[in-house]
């Protein structure tokens, strides 16, 4: 592992109020209309056993390259705690595999290469008629580490997207989360658990330009300033055998199409999927 790397990126406290400037967080009260919002089950997610934590000692600011401006917390959920949030968010989400058909120069048939979820709605909170599928509000668990980055990010998200990228063969392509309804500069801070992977960033304009991650469990890397607008990111697939991996990004969509494209390209039309005794298991309906 890389010890001795961490070492000289490790810095104090302080790295975070360059990053974010002076904190003005307001204690930021949830206060989301409960109507607007079905569970995919009839019973509420449980709450889990262990107690969450969050350190951030190891954290290091990387805008040494043209428009990149990122800040990367590693160990952010500290062992053991990482795995005990991998395995209980794992067991008690409800998963997809959302096919959906994409027009290029023909029109094809697309399987996300990653198991997805999502939580949220945007902040013009619409009644739920008005979107494609219903919002679904934000888990417990997912809602209190939510608000543990929200504190260090001086930022406040209103949706919380989860891919489980069960093996090696998993995977993200290059893509940037630069659509119009995350506003000019999105903020978008994005935790590993589970299993390493490799995460590469490259510029836009100059693909020579490129930053290079090992993401271990527990890392936080938050994305902002003009780093969507001009950097790609990506989670490469891998031959090797790899266990699972789960990343959870923390975004805020400030208009209604982005509730629309992220119910629609992270649940779709079902089927559900439940990982119960380590297998993932396909529900007819939720
Ligand atoms: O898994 C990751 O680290 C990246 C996920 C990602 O880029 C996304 O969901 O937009
Ligand atoms: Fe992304």
């Amino acid at each position: 592992m890389c010890s001795n790397k961490r070492k000289s990126y490790s810095s104090t406290k302080s790295n975070l109020h360059l990053f974010f400037g002076p904190s003005t967080v307001k204690k930021h009260k949830q206060t989301y209309d409960q109507s607007l919002f079905t569970y995919p089950f009839i019973d509420a997610y449980p709450l889990p056993s262990f107690i969450l934590q969050t350190n951030t000692k190891e954290c290091r600011i990387i805008n040494d390259k043209l428009d990149l401006d990122l800040l990367y917390i590693t160990s952010f959920i500290p062992s053991p705690c990482d795995m005990s949030l991998y395995t209980f968010l794992l067991n008690i989400l409800p998963w997809y595999r959302v096919k959906y058909s994409k027009q290029t120069d023909r029109l094809v048939d697309i399987i996300t290469p990653r198991y997805t979820t999502v939580f949220g709605i945007d902040d013009t909170q619409q009644s739920k008629e008005k979107y494609n599928r219903t919002p679904r509000e934000i888990p417990p668990i997912l809602n209190e580490l939510k608000q543990h980055v929200e504190q260090i990010t001086n930022t406040t998200y209103n949706f919380v997207l989860v891919n489980f990228y069960i093996n090696g063969q998993d995977s993200i392509t290059y893509h940037s989360d630069d659509e119009h309804w995350l506003g000019d500069q999105p903020c978008i801070a994005s935790l590993s658990l589970g299993a390493e992977r490799d995460f590469y960033m490259k510029n836009k304009l100059n693909e020579n330009l490129k930053q290079n991650f090992i993401l271990n469990s527990g890392d936080l890397i938050i994305m902002r300033g003009k780093t969507q607008h001009a950097w790609l990111h990506s989670v490469p697939k891998r031959t090797s055998q790899l266990s699972g991996r789960i990343n959870i990004t923390f975004r805020r969509a400030y208009l209604p199409e982005g509730t629309n494209n992220y119910y629609r390209y992270n649940v779709g039309d079902g089927p559900m999927y439940r990982y119960i005794n380590g297998k993932m298991i396909k529900h007819d309906s939720d």
